[in-house]
């Protein structure tokens, strides 16, 4: 046996602080103000420092690189939508510029000398030409519609196909931060919906630079003095929109976390899980009262931020009148003068009103465009970071293992809780351990370290001497049939909520199965069930049956046994809300059926009777081990161990 698992005398761990009486006033949430710095300041503050540094000539800069990106997705969604969206769009924009062109050709025929009935003869060619233009440009929108009716959708499948493969594989230590929890909901609730909208305001934007060349230039030959007033009376409004959306994006960014813990108060009111126990403890008031003060917070921040758009929106409106005033009143003075035929002028007054609503399209295209940019980065940058935190490639792990070697291993959680302190043991092919000890010790963390589940932050795990990160994350955990602490509840039907262990809801080996159910007596659960195997695990369905704590856990283990090829079985608590017949049918089954030669079995127990059965039982405290060693030998020792196991056969004795 190796000297790492043989009996050791109580290693003492880090010394526990004395814990003050609590104050008399509860604080259920962090106090007013600590809810921005306290939960989320790191990555507040990186956001918050990149959107403000973020002005419109980098957006501008940024711009092509985002288009090509959301068109990127455009095109892997649906390349012949995409192409033929942009082509049209752009098609359509060439001949808003031709009609413009077009109805000037009209208008100075119109205004020229001459009989009234000639004159209409001669722009007829041009009225023409301006009526065939305006047939086509219905058929061309016609057509944009229909093909981007088909790309939206295809384009929204993709991008949340692309996101959810990211965020479902990224390591299990990266969901357990809580800037990643505020970031996936921002990128989920935002990032998706702006990625999919800006591919059509690329478009609109495109399309608005087309119209606006095409009438400004029109604008320009007549004469360039209006063109320069033009600008002036569009610009405040330009500017204006941007700093609005500016407001509104970071606005967003602060409220990201307030948002997410005032929904949290909203879950626990209305969701099935908390429902029996808040109406047992008609708790419903005090969790108003605190969903109130922060929806109040919210509240506040929208109104401040809606009046000061507002109040941008009719500062940039009050220049940009001043400015088309100007223009008007140029345009005006030119006829007065005489500087300009009445023929040009009616043509001019078309183009300003031409230039003025492409303008104002590109300035709602543009803000729009700017926004979403915004968020698309958001998203982008998000996806960049998952990647970065995506579990390692490497060597598959091969599929049998004779000893496993944990060597002073070390792990902190990133919320900076230290929960192992340097353990060493080894693990053996046909052996059954068992991992007991106090709440909060460790057991879990190193059986999902174990499982490949997190990595050590300091030591090593190897595999028949191989350091397991050499191998490919995602085939070490699939070498492990693994039992948790708190075992999901699939909304699946019974058999794919047994078949989903090894990754897998669409076929069954129904001997396998079958001899995984009787193992944990789910069989008898099952063949309750009002549709059997095809009964849907959740109330919320039609015909779906919900289950008993225990029967959830005889479920979970038939999860793990039926994956009965992995030559690592760890069962993390598995029988705590199971009743004394099944738990000791189970762990008969799994000792005496399933711990084979070739399976190294890892049982986490409070109860101590499998410990007994187990060639080894592992003391921990504080996140080391402080005895290793047989039942026998670590009751001689007359340590934690022989404290614990005494008590609990105390306690059954005692009830006789
Ligand atoms: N996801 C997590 N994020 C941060 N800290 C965690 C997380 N999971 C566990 N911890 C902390 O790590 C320490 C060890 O927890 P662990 O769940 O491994 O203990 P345990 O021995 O299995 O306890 P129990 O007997 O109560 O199941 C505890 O202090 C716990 O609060």
């Amino acid at each position: 046996m190796n000297d790492h698992t043989t009996t050791t005398a109580s290693v003492p761990g880090p010394r526990t602080p004395e814990l003050p009486p609590p104050p008399e006033r509860v604080r259920a949430v962090p106090a007013d103000g600590d809810l921005g710095g306290q939960i989320t300041q790191g990555y507040w503050e990186t956001f918050e420092g990149e959107a403000s540094r973020t002005g419109l000539v980098t957006i501008a800069r940024r711009l092509p690189a985002i288009v090509v990106q959301v068109w990127g997705t455009a095109w892997r969604a649906d390349a012949r939508a995409a192409v033929l969206v942009a082509v049209l769009q752009l098609v359509s924009a060439a001949m808003v510029s031709a009609g413009l062109i077009a109805s000037l050709g009209i208008l100075q025929k119109v205004f020229a000398g001459g009989a009234t009935g000639e004159r209409i003869r001669a722009a007829l060619p041009a009225l023409a030409v301006v009526a065939v233009l305006l047939m086509l440009r219905g058929l061309v929108d016609a057509g944009i519609s229909h093909w981007q009716a088909r790309l939206g959708p295809r384009v929204r499948q993709q991008l949340e196909a692309d996101f959810l493969a990211l965020t479902s594989r990224i390591e299990l230590a990266a969901v357990d931060d809580p800037t990643w929890a505020d970031e996936v909901r921002r990128a989920n609730d935002r990032g998706l919906y702006y990625a999919k909208e800006s591919v059509n305001k690329t478009i609109e934007l495109a399309s608005a630079v087309l119209a606006l060349l095409g009438a400004a230039g029109v604008l320009g030959v007549l004469h360039p003095v209006l063109l320069v007033l033009l600008l002036a009376a569009v610009v405040p409004k330009g500017a204006a929109s941007v700093h609005s959306i500016r407001a509104g994006y970071l606005s967003a960014v602060r409220q990201s976390t307030l948002r997410r813990r005032m929904l949290q108060f909203s879950w626990v009111l209305f969701e099935r899980d908390t429902a029996p126990e808040l109406r047992a403890s008609n708790a419903q008031q005090a969790l108003l009262d605190e969903h109130r003060a922060l929806s109040a917070r919210i509240t506040d921040e929208e109104v401040a931020l809606g009046e000061h758009q507002s109040r941008a929106a009719l500062l940039g409106r009050a220049l940009g009148g001043l400015g088309m005033f100007a223009t008007y009143a140029a345009l005006a003075w030119m006829l007065g003068a005489g500087w300009m035929p009445l023929a040009t002028g009616g043509a001019a007054y078309l183009a300003i009103q031409a230039s003025q609503s492409a303008l104002l399209r590109l300035v709602i295209a543009g803000h729009q465009v700017f926004e979403h940019a915004l968020w698309v980065e958001d998203l982008k940058r998000f996806e960049e970071s998952c990647r970065a935190r995506l579990p390692r490639t490497g060597a598959p792990a091969p599929a049998a293992v004779k000893e496993i070697e944990v060597r002073d291993v070390h792990f902190t959680y990133p919320q900076g809780k230290q929960a192992l302190r340097g353990v060493s043991l080894t693990l053996e092919a046909g052996r059954r351990y068992a991992f007991v000890g106090a709440n909060g010790s460790g057991k879990s963390t190193l059986s999902r370290i174990l499982a490949g589940l997190y990595e050590p932050t300091e030591g090593t795990v190897r595999w028949d001497g191989t350091d397991v990160r050499r191998f490919d994350a995602a085939s070490l955990t699939g070498r492990v049939a693994l039992v948790l602490q708190d075992p999901g509840h699939w909304p699946l039907s019974a058999l794919a909520n047994i078949t989903i262990g090894s990754g897998n809801i669409t076929t069954a080996d129904p001997d396998r199965v079958m001899r995984a159910v009787r193992a944990t007596g789910a069989d008898r659960v099952i063949a309750d069930l009002d549709h059997q195997w095809d009964t849907v695990l959740s109330p919320q369905f039609e015909g779906g049956a919900e289950l008993s704590d225990g029967n959830w856990s005889k479920i979970a283990c038939a999860r793990a046994l039926n994956d009965d090829d992995a030559p690592l079985l760890v069962m993390d608590e598995p029988t705590a809300s199971m009743d004394p017949l099944a738990e000791d049918r189970l762990f008969r089954a799994v000792l005496d059926e399933y711990a084979g030669p070739d399976t190294i079995t890892v049982l986490v127990s409070h109860r101590l009777a499998p410990a007994v059965a187990c060639d080894q039982v592992l003391v921990f405290d504080q996140g080391r081990i402080v005895e290793a060693g047989s039942h026998r030998e670590l009751i001689a020792l007359g340590g934690t161990y022989a404290e614990m196991f005494e008590t609990q056969a105390a306690a059954y004795r005692s009830n006789r």
